[in-house]
């Protein structure tokens, strides 16, 4: 994790790419952003959601001990469109004996995905997610999740994504997704 963190740490030396910061509580840091994003964006779903409890909110994938969930670090492409997240599952991310649980695969695609939706078109939720499990990724292993935009149509982004051994010789997991733009005058 740590070799290949410096690796693409270099890479960031001529401004190729970006190491983009980890957000271990939601996009906004003020339980105020968040409350009016909710009642902005997703009016139907605020009426539902326990602003009480809001104020607890955290990312999914920062809930954690170190190296116990999900260990991973993001850099992005601007040429290339792409986000390439280096992400170890640790123990807590248990499927199958000794295997990466598919949800915790499939987290860390819609994470990695979502956040090049979320460079190129600001706000955006996860519409479709297809995933191929080709092989199993073993647990506590670093593998390289690499994302490309492939196109934007309106408000519909069109991202791939596969899921690699470090050596790239070994292809665990294949995705293709949709993420639409927010509209704030739709009711979601
Ligand atoms: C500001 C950011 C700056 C940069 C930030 C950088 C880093 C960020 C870092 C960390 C942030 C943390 C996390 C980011 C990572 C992950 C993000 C997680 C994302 C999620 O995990 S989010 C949860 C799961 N997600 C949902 O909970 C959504 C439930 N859902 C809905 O809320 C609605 O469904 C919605 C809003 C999706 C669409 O609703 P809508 O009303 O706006 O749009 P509408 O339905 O009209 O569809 C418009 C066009 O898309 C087509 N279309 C729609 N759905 C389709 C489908 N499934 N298949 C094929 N086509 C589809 C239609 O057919 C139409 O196509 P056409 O225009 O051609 O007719």
């Amino acid at each position: 994790m740590r070799l290949l963190f410096d690796q693409f740490m270099k890479k960031c030396e001529d401004g190729s790419w970006i190491h983009l910061p980890s957000y271990n509580y939601t996009l906004f840091q003020r339980s105020q952003d968040i409350s009016a994003f909710i009642h902005a964006y997703l009016p139907t779903a605020s009426k539902l959601i326990n602003e009480e409890k809001l104020l607890q909110a955290k990312i999914f994938t920062r809930n954690f001990e170190d190296g116990l969930g999900f260990e991973y670090v993001m850099f992005y492409n601007d040429v290339e469109k792409r986000v390439v997240c280096v992400f170890e599952g640790g123990p807590y991310l248990q499927g199958m004996p000794g295997c990466l649980h598919g949800g915790a695969i499939a987290t860390m695609i819609d994470a990695t995905v979502g956040t090049s939706a979320m460079i190129a078109e600001g706000i955006v939720m996860t519409a479709n997610l297809n995933i191929n499990f080709k092989r199993p990724v073993p647990l506590c292993s670093v593998v390289l999740i690499n994302s490309q935009l492939d196109k934007i149509e309106g408000r519909k982004l069109f991202i791939s994504c596969n899921v690699q051994s470090v050596d790239e010789k070994t292809l665990y997991t294949e995705a293709t997704s949709l993420f639409i733009k927010l509209d704030p005058e739709k009711q979601v």
